[in-house]
């Protein structure tokens, strides 16, 4: 039975700013997958790590792997994207960012052009059908994928921020972080930012990635991904966190996804703790809640049990994120007004 608690979390309305598509498919949609491609033999365990279960950096870039074989068609990606927005209204998010990284599949006809079309197909659909979410999208950039395609993603980003009717706002960049160097995709990232996208950047993800982090900070990214290691308590440095801190940094926290993937020994040594007393600029995310089963008000929850904070202070949290979102301005005051208007009724 549901509590009070997973009640009001259920309730409070969200933003959702760190989610990528194929990370995010949830059991069911999965179920659907699996049947329609019955040659595959994949299993649910290969795409989810459950309650309790922890697995490698290595091994959660596996699971991506298979999901991708799931996931290679124009109609897949389609009835993927269509239904992790759902899901994600479902549990009260009312302004969703999300992030995928275009692919080719020759077999199937899918090009990295329709890709993207396809996933803004899927937010239309779902604005058409009345789901009660805003959506945009981030085009990602995977760092595996070198300078070459990093380039290429930038400006097929760049085309569609001129023609999605703003639906496409930014540059994402993520994949392995034990893969390649950032200084091979600074040029790609500073032309992104040039020509308007908002940069999202996975920052020190690993505990090797000083120097990389120190160097992109420069461009500046407008939002950090995880920022796992940046602090000096963990390997990181002064300099770095003066420079989140100076150019005030929003950055995107995924508890559930860190502690699962290893890179965070246990929820409660979670860095969220040393940004958040800071008064830093923080945002609860949940990363691949396919992936990790999660959602985000399970993630809302944990870092309220965990670090003990009040139902009003999870409440400014979610609302502050409005704020750290790369909606345009009139956008960003329509959710302020739904959150004023919510706010008598949720929090008593
Ligand atoms: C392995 C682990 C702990 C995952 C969480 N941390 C992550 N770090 C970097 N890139 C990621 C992460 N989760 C998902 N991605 C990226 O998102 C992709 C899946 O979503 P999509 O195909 O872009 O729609 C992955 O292939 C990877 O490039
Ligand atoms: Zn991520």
């Amino acid at each position: 039975m549901d509590t009070e608690a997973d009640l009001f979390y259920r309730q409070l309305p969200k933003v959702e700013l760190h989610a990528h598509l194929n990370g995010s498919v949830s059991f069911e949609t999965m179920e659907t997958l699996i049947k329609r491609k019955p040659h595959l033999n994949i299993e649910h365990s290969m795409t989810a790590i459950r309650r309790g279960q922890r697995r490698t950096l290595d091994e959660c870039f596996q699971v991506f792997k298979v999901i991708h074989q799931l996931v290679d068609s124009e109609e897949d990606i389609l009835m993927v994207a269509k239904a992790v927005i759902q899901e994600f209204a479902a549990d009260g998010v009312k302004y969703l960012e999300l992030r995928s990284t275009p692919r080719e599949v020759t077999e199937t006809g899918l090009t990295k052009q329709t890709y993207i079309e396809t996933v803004l197909e899927a937010i239309r659909q779902c604005k058409q059908e009345e789901v009660d979410i805003d959506v945009r999208f981030l085009v990602a950039v995977d760092r595996r994928h070198g300078p070459v395609v990093a380039m290429e993603t930038v400006k097929l980003a760049e085309d569609f921020l001129l023609s999605s009717d703003g639906v496409v706002v930014g540059l994402d960049l993520s994949g392995d972080p034990t893969v390649g160097h950032g200084k091979d995709l600074f040029s790609a990232l500073e032309k992104a930012k040039n020509c308007g996208l908002k940069l999202a950047l996975h920052l020190s993800e690993v505990s090797t990635q000083r120097d990389e982090s120190e160097l992109l900070l420069n461009l500046p990214p407008d939002r950090i991904g995880h920022g796992t290691f940046l602090h000096p308590e963990v390997g990181g440095s002064e300099s770095l966190v003066e420079k989140v801190c100076k150019q005030n940094i929003p950055i995107e926290m995924c508890l559930t996804s860190n502690v699962k993937g290893q890179t965070v020994p246990s929820y409660d040594k979670h860095h969220f703790q040393y940004w958040y007393k800071r008064g830093h600029p923080c945002v609860l995310c949940t990363d691949d809640k396919g992936v990790f089963c999660t959602d985000l008000s399970q993630e809302y929850q944990l870092a309220a049990s965990t670090f003990g904070l009040t139902q009003e202070a999870m409440w400014m949290l979610s609302q502050q994120a409005i704020g750290y979102t790369f909606a345009p301005e009139p956008i960003k005051q329509r959710l302020e007004k739904k959150w004023a208007e919510l706010k008598q009724e949720i929090l008593q």
